[in-house]
């Protein structure tokens, strides 16, 4: 009788979103991946959880694969690994499967549907799957899940010691931390699991990597954020993540931008359009120079990009987009007094366009699209608001009248700075740039500046950021990695 291997709806759902969404390949064999799931899950060093993975029956929804395809079972020849996979799984089962057929196939099963979930927690839909199966499958996954293991039952055990009860349900491991799902036995062991975050990082020696704590959406569970160290991270490029503005999510934003990953490694997207305008800040060497392109190269990547106004005071960073089509004259903008005159002439356009939307008779920029003005929106991009204001505290008064009417003229403002002062980010601004991203700062009181709340100061560096979204929860991301290529790239 030929040997099959039952997998699941889901499993078999799973399988063809690697095929479509991982690889541009529909057409694939089921058992492409289920051979590099087999090949998941015995890089872990335990047997499958039979509780986790009970035995399915052929009879069950699902898919089956025959074990020729999976391990060459009665191949002809060199072909047959099936006995190569039999010694094998006889170690994880502490038992001789060669004399016992259907406890090797359900063994077998189970593995395979392990590596399966195994690989849909740590490939993140949208994200470069290559790049996945190279640097989490194949060079140190196995290493990583061993460690995280370890990790979730030191942090089990420090619980304890806090007298909170948890059962650890989840181990999920993003580009640079690890995430604990626990379920609580108590209501109480919420608070003292919060309060003990200084105390939990210390148990664990985290030294100055913050360990967080926040409620899951589901009922007594918990959420425990671990960073690794730095050299634990695992570089997300831009490459990664670009695919995710080719996504339904991104075409249903008109100004869809891709700021990194999120903790667990899937790509952030946000609406510029929505923000509708954008303050940054962190300290040098944060990344905040990486997440400004990280936005340049979003919006260049649309079907119809934005028209494009760069402010450089440090004349360096903006270098590159020198040659683009869609730059407004006189380019890139790089001392205070051509600042004053770009921002004031976009002012005028923004009455311009005010002027012709009334002609129109609409009330913004999407619905004169939509009447055939043909206006596109204009996106102005400041590196470094702190060198302007140093040259001239009159530059907020421009920034502010653009800030408060430019949305409905579809023009939008993206400020960044390495000082987040009150100076820099004053009142009136503040109030009508809602949304912010926050780098690593250095005081707690740059964090309230740029959240209006502390945080940032405990970020790592190099991306690590938190991002409030108009009025939304904080969240925190992590920036991808851009390389001149990248933006030389974009340009043309
Ligand atoms: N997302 C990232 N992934 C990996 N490394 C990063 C990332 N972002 C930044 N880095 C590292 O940090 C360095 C500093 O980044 P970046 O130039 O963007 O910082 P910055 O905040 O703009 O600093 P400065 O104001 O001094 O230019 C980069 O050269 C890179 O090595």
């Amino acid at each position: 009788m030929v040997a099959r291997v039952q997998l699941t709806e889901k499993d078999k759902k799973f399988i063809e979103e690697v095929m479509t969404a991982g690889w541009g390949r529909p057409g694939l064999d089921y058992w492409t991946v289920a051979r590099l799931a087999l090949a998941r899950s015995l890089q872990q060093t335990t047997a499958p959880d039979p509780e986790m993975f009970p035995i399915l029956s052929v009879q069950d929804e699902g898919i089956q694969l025959h074990a020729a395809q999976l391990i060459g079972e009665t191949k002809p020849g060199d072909d047959d690994y099936s006995d190569v996979y039999r010694a094998l799984i006889s170690v994880y089962e502490g038992r001789d499967l060669f004399a016992d057929e259907v406890a090797f196939h359900a063994a077998l099963q189970r593995h395979v549907r392990r590596g399966l979930a195994t690989m849909a927690t740590e490939w993140a839909s949208g994200t470069d799957l290559n790049h996945y199966l190279l640097q989490d499958l194949f060079t140190d996954g196995a290493q990583n899940g061993e460690v995280a293991a370890e990790l979730g039952d030191q942090v089990t055990r420090i619980m304890a010691e806090m007298g909170v009860d948890g059962r650890l349900v989840r181990t999920e491991q993003g580009p640079r931390l690890t995430r604990f799902t626990f379920q609580l036995s108590q209501l109480d062991d919420l608070n003292r699991l919060k309060r003990g975050e200084e105390k939990l990082a210390f148990g664990l020696g985290l030294g100055d990597r913050a360990a967080t704590v926040s409620s899951a959406p589901v009922e007594r569970q918990v959420l425990v954020d671990i960073p690794r160290a730095v050299s634990q991270w695992r570089t997300v490029d831009w490459n990664d993540v670009k695919g995710s503005l080719r996504s339904d999510e991104a075409r249903a934003m008109t100004l869809p931008i891709c700021l990194g990953t999120n903790v667990l490694g899937a790509p952030l997207l946000i609406d510029l359009a929505e923000a509708p305008h954008l303050f940054l800040g962190g300290t040098t060497g944060s990344g905040k120079s990486m997440t400004l392109h990280a936005i340049l190269l979003s919006l260049l990547a649309l079907e119809a990009p934005p028209d494009l106004l760069l402010i450089d005071p440090k004349a360096v960073e903006f270098a590159g987009y020198r040659g683009l089509k869609n730059l407004l004259p006189p380019g890139v903008v790089t001392s205070v007094g051509d600042a004053f005159t770009a921002l004031n002439g976009l002012i005028e356009e923004m009455n311009r366009r005010q002027d012709a939307f009334a002609e129109l008779e609409v009330r913004d920029l999407a619905e004169a699209q939509a009447a055939g003005s043909g206006l596109r929106r204009i996106v102005a991009v400041i590196d470094e608001l702190g060198d302007l204001f140093m040259q001239s505290d009159d530059i907020q008064i421009p920034l502010i009248r653009l800030a408060q009417k430019a949305r409905s003229a579809g023009i939008h403002l993206v400020l960044a700075t390495q000082r987040p002062e009150a100076a820099t980010f004053p009142g009136m601004l503040r109030s009508n740039v809602p949304s912010r991203v926050a780098l690593t700062v250095q005081k707690g009181a740059e964090s309230r500046i740029i959240l209006d709340e502390g945080g940032a100061e405990n970020l790592l560096g190099r991306g690590d950021m938190l991002v409030k979204f108009s009025g939304r929860q904080i969240v925190r991301a992590h920036g991808a990695r851009i390389q001149p290529s990248d933006i030389s790239g974009a340009v043309g």
